[in-house]
């Protein structure tokens, strides 16, 4: 195996390697599985540059030396050398981009899985603001792709490029090399180092600026119903006005950071050049250098400033691409909030039905409360059991720990015998799977909606949930959608689908926005029921339903429970329609406040019997 095949999902724990160093440190080992991609195109590079400073060098030694009328065949070598170096400095250029390119998307798309996966096991909603992420996933992330092609192949080639023409002008005339390396320095080195550091702080402030404008515009875009209806959409356009005026305000100073470093160097190259003509005349009137070597001195020294002239404005972008790499690291140094087992246990098959929770605790945080305080809790298979419990008594995060999107901080929940923790997540959620409190509704068509609890079918689709054949408007039922459908009759969304003129593939807007918020909640149980998940968790799925539908959707749910077996957990701070539980738990401030069967429970005093009487 390469070192160009290192799936970075294969590389746990190198999700961030570097922890502690310079950003643009990190971003570059970020990189260094393709490090010889890069090499090679820093070796293309070099070509490429050598060959456009030799064919100006070559040239004027041809200039030159035809000036003292030689025979022509004494030129030939000089004319075919020039079209070759003519020829190579296309042909390396190119390669150089295709090379530094290819190695840069690939190790672009090996950080943005990255990215992806850490998001995927940490809290990204609750902790960076939407438009903010969208920030960070699309233009830090591209910070690192920026860094490599722009920051840190023109340096390199400079180095090589710059020290081989060096080294020849020094052969030519020692002073004449001594003065190009002076002024080489100068350009590359110390013109590109005062405009880092004039261009950090404005960099630093333009990826600030830049997650602020997505954050506000996000919010202005998806808020904009609210605040019309307060009467506050000019302070939102406000906002975003402000964003965008600081990002102008750092974009003119970009400009002119860069504007000072091309003047810097232009001057630098015209002094350069003039030392060395100057250096070069003495020579050769003192006879210690011919004219035809001083026509390729002087010539040489100009040509190399080329070779320079991107590094200033290197530098001036190295501010914005060190904060871009933060705020990366930033998200991939977010611990993750479920860590993967280092050898997970193999899953029973069939997946089992059963799970226990023993002594459970979960806090948010190391200062935070904790949410749960120690829960004792049994599923056994087939079971139906309800958790109830005013706002605020940890029933989301139990569901939260179940579904494993959280790890337990002490005790566990044992699924078949077996930790639950000990377990692939993925293997771990073909037995328990649900519908999480705040489930997401993705900006696609019903369908895809649907088909995501059927990964197997892939986005071609091949499976039993195969969308291929005729699609009839969505509505076809060529037996490739009839799970898709039994889900959506469980959920009681089926008629409403076949009423819409697309069928399953009408697009339900981001956030399902066009779907009412019943209909969501209905989706996502459709969803929850196509996983065929051996216990199936549901966090308050009839938060938005009225209660006739509700109780219908939970019927048929229940009734699908009883005809395949599976185990369910419902979570709900509703009363009503318990009567089929098996078991009821009621938590409050993190601990089991009661338990017992609906019957018990109403027999008892207690938050269950009192809450039954509010609600009569
Ligand atoms: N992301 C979070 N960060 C910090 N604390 C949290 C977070 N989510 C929940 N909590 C706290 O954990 C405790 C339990 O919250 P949880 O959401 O599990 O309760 P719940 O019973 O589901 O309430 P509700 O019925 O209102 O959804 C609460 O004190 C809550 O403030």
């Amino acid at each position: 195996m390469s070192t160009a095949d290192v799936s970075p999902v294969a590389a746990e724990g190198a999700d961030a390697p570097g922890r502690g160093r310079d950003p643009l440190v990190r971003m570059v080992l970020l990189a260094w599985p393709r490090g010889s991609r890069f090499a090679l195109g820093v070796l293309l590079g070099s070509v490429a540059t050598g060959s456009a400073v030799a064919l100006l060098g070559i040239a004027a030694w041809m200039l030159a030396k035809a000036a003292e009328h030689p025979p022509i065949t004494a030129l030939s070598v000089a004319i075919v050398a020039t079209r070759a170096l003519g020829v190579t400095r296309g042909v390396a250029r190119y390669l150089e981009r295709l090379v530094t390119h290819d190695a840069a998307f690939r190790t672009l798309a090996d950080v943005r899985v990255k990215v992806y996966e850490r998001l995927a096991r940490t809290e990204p909603i609750r902790r960076f603001r939407s438009g903010d992420l969208v920030s960070r996933l699309v233009s830090d992330t591209e910070s690192t792709q920026d860094l490599l092609l722009r920051g840190l192949t023109p340096p390199l080639i400079a180095v090589v490029a710059g020290g081989v023409t060096t080294a020849v002008c020094t052969a030519l005339l020692v002073p004449g090399g001594l003065v190009l390396a002076a002024g080489l320095l100068l350009t590359g080195l110390a013109v590109p180092l005062v405009a880092a550091r004039l261009g950090r702080a404005p960099g630093e402030r333009q990826a600030e600026a830049r997650g602020r404008l997505s954050t506000s515009l996000v919010d202005a875009l998806h808020g904009a119903p609210d605040l019309v209806a307060y009467g506050a959409m000019d302070r939102a356009v406000h906002r975003v006005e402000e964003a965008d005026a600081e990002l102008t305000r750092l974009a003119r100073r970009d400009a002119g950071l860069l504007g000072f470093g091309a003047g810097a160097t232009a001057l630098v190259t015209g002094l350069t050049v003039w030392a060395s003509l100057l250096l070069g005349v003495a020579a050769v009137d003192d006879g210690s250098l011919h004219p035809v070597p001083l026509a390729v001195l002087v010539l040489t020294t100009l040509a190399a400033f080329e070779i320079v002239q991107p590094l200033p404005a290197v530098a001036a972008r190295l501010g914005a691409l060190r904060a871009g790499g933060a705020r990366l690291f930033d998200v991939l140094d977010t611990p993750a909030m479920v860590e993967p087992p280092a050898e997970p246990a193999a899953l029973p098959e069939p997946p089992p039905a059963d799970l226990r929770v023993r002594g459970l605790k979960v806090r948010y945080g190391p200062q935070e409360p904790w949410a749960l305080r120690g829960i004792d809790l049994e599923v056994p298979a087939g079971a139906k059991v309800a958790v109830l419990g005013p706002s605020g008594a940890g029933k989301s995060t139990l569901a939260e720990v179940l579904l494993r999107f959280r790890d337990p901080d002490a005790g566990g929940v044992e699924l078949g015998g077996g930790d639950l923790v000990g377990y692939d997540r993925d293997d771990a959620r073909r037995a328990i799977g649900g519908v999480p409190q705040d489930p997401h509704v993705f900006a696609s068509t019903l369908r895809e909606n649907l088909r995501l609890a059927l990964p197997e079918t892939g986005p071609a689709g091949n499976g039993d949930a195969d969308s291929s054949g005729d699609t009839d408007n969505g509505q076809h039922t060529d037996g490739g959608d009839e799970r898709l459908w039994e889900a959506l009759e469980r959920a009681r969304l089926a008629d409403e689908v076949r009423a819409m003129p697309h069928g399953l593939d009408t697009e339900v807007g981001v956030h399902g926005t066009r779907l009412s918020g019943g209909m969501r909640s209905r989706l996502a149980m459709a969803r929850a029921v196509l996983a065929a998940p051996r216990i199936l968790v549901l966090d308050e799925p009839t938060a938005h339903l009225d209660p006739d539908t509700r109780d219908a959707v939970m019927a048929d749910v229940l009734d699908a429970a009883d005809a395949e077996g599976f185990s369910t957990l419902l979570i709900t701070h509703d009363l009503a329609g318990l009567e089929r539980m098996d078991r009821i738990y009621v938590l409050s401030e993190g601990r089991v406040l009661q338990e017992g069967t609906p019957h018990e429970l109403a027999e008892q005093d207690g938050w269950y019997r009192d809450a039954l009487r509010l609600g009569s």
